[in-house]
C-alpha cells in the first residue's frame, strides 16, 4: 500500500517544518488505515505521536520505539476535539513537554469513509503556558479528591462551558466535585434539582452526552455538585460558605469566593468558570491550585501561540469575614 501523493507532500512538509521551525514532534491523527512503513521512512528522525479513534489502527505501532501511540476514548469526536484530547493526554502522561511545538497532520475536511487521502491538513501548534499548568503533577494533586478520569471529564466540561457559553452568551458557574454530603449540608437549593429522577448513567459526567446536557443546566443560577464517582447529584445550589481565611486575587467576585470557600470548608474541589472571562480556576483547601484559560487548549485550525495576561505582581489579597 503506497501513500497518496497529497499525503506524501504533507508528510514531507511536516518533516521540513520540524527541522526549520524547529518543532519537537509530529502528531499524526488518523481514522483510516495508512502505510506505516512509508510514514516511518518519511518521518525518520522526527519524534512521532500517533492517535487514532480506532485503537486497532495503531495496535501494531506499539512495538516501535520511535513512535508514541496516544490512546483516545473510542467515542467519535470532531477532529479538533480529538486533537485537543490527544495533546492533553500526551502532556498529562508526560510523554510530551507542556511547552512543546507540534506539527499536526490530520484529516480536517469531513470526507467519505473510503476517501483516498488519510491526511489533508497540517497545523503548527505551540502548546503554551496555561496548558503547561495541566501537567500530570497538577492533576495528581487534584487526584486526591476524585479519580483522574472524573477530574479530566470535569476539566473538559468546565473549559467548554467557559469557552462556548450558551446560545452566544457567556455563562459562568461553579462545579463542585466530591464530599457531596457536606457540601449539601452547607448549601440550599435555589430551584428544583434538575438531576432528580435520572439514572446514574444519565448523570455520569464521564459520558460526553451527559456533559452536553450539563452545559444546558449550567445556564441556571447556582452551583452544580458532582460526586467523586463522577455522578452529578445536584444543581441550582447556593453554596452557603464563609470566606474567612480564603486567599483570593483582586477583581474576583462572589462566585470565586464561594468556590474557594466551599473547597476550604469541605474536602471538595471547586471549579469556578468565570462568566466575564471564560477562565476556569480550580480551588482546593481554599486555595487556587489550577488556572485554565478558555483558549488554553490548542486551536488547530490555524497556527497560533498561546498568550495570556497574568495579573501584575502584588495583585493578591486576602479577604476576611465575607459571606
Ligand atoms: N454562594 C454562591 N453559590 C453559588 N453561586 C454563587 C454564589 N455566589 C455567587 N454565585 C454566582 O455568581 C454570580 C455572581 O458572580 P460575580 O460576578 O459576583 O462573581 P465573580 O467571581 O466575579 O464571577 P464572574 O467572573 O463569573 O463574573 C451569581 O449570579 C451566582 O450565579
Amino acid at each position: 500500500m503506497n501513500l497518496p501523493s497529497q499525503s506524501v507532500a504533507l508528510l514531507q512538509a511536516a518533516r521540513d517544518l520540524v527541522k526549520s521551525l524547529p518543532a519537537d514532534a509530529v502528531l499524526l491523527l488518523t481514522e483510516t488505515s495508512i502505510d506505516w512503513d512509508e510514514v516511518s521512512r518519511m518521518l525518520a528522525g522526527c519524534k512521532l505521536f500517533v492517535a487514532a479513534e480506532n485503537p486497532a489502527l495503531t495496535k501494531s505501532l506499539r512495538d516501535n520505539p520511535d513512535w508514541t501511540v496516544i490512546d483516545l476514548d473510542p467515542e467519535p469526536l470532531p477532529t479538533q476535539e480529538r486533537m485537543n484530547a490527544a495533546l492533553l493526554k500526551a502532556v498529562t502522561d508526560e510523554v510530551l513537554q507542556p511547552g512543546a511545538h507540534i506539527v499536526a497532520l490530520y484529516n480536517g475536511i469531513a470526507s467519505l469513509d473510503d476517501a483516498p487521502e488519510p491526511v489533508d491538513s497540517l497545523s503548527v501548534i505551540h502548546l503554551g503556558e496555561h496548558l503547561e499548568r495541566m501537567t500530570s503533577q497538577d492533576l495528581r494533586i487534584l487526584g486526591d479528591a476524585a479519580p483522574i478520569d472524573v477530574l479530566r471529564a470535569v476539566v473538559d466540561l468546565a473549559t467548554e462551558i467557559g469557552r462556548e457559553g450558551r446560545e452566544g452568551q457567556p455563562i459562568g458557574t461553579i462545579l463542585v466535585v466530591g464530599d457531596t454530603r457536606k457540601v449539601l449540608s452547607l448549601s440550599r437549593f435555589q430551584n428544583f434539582n434538575p438531576f432528580r429522577g435520572y439514572s446514574r448513567a444519565e448523570r455520569d459526567v464521564r459520558i460526553r452526552d451527559v456533559r452536553e446536557q450539563i452545559k444546558e443546566i449550567a445556564k441556571l443560577d447556582g452551583a452544580i455538585l458532582i460526586g467523586r464517582d463522577g455522578i452529578a447529584e445536584a444543581a441550582c445550589l447556593h453554596l452557603g460558605t464563609r470566606a474567612d481565611g480564603v486567599t483570593m486575587r483582586k477583581g474576583f467576585g462572589s462566585r470565586h469566593m464561594a468556590a474557594a470557600g466551599i473547597s476550604k470548608q469541605t474536602a471538595a474541589v471547586a471549579f469556578a468558570v468565570s462568566q466575564s472571562s471564560g477562565s476556569v480556576r480550580v480551588f482546593q483547601r481554599g486555595e487556587e491550585v489550577l488556572h485554565i484559560e478558555p483558549l488554553a487548549r490548542p486551536h488547530v485550525w490555524q497556527p497560533f501561540r498561546l498568550e495570556t495576561q497574568e495579573p501584575a505582581d502584588g495583585e493578591t489579597e486576602t479577604r476576611e469575614g465575607e459571606e
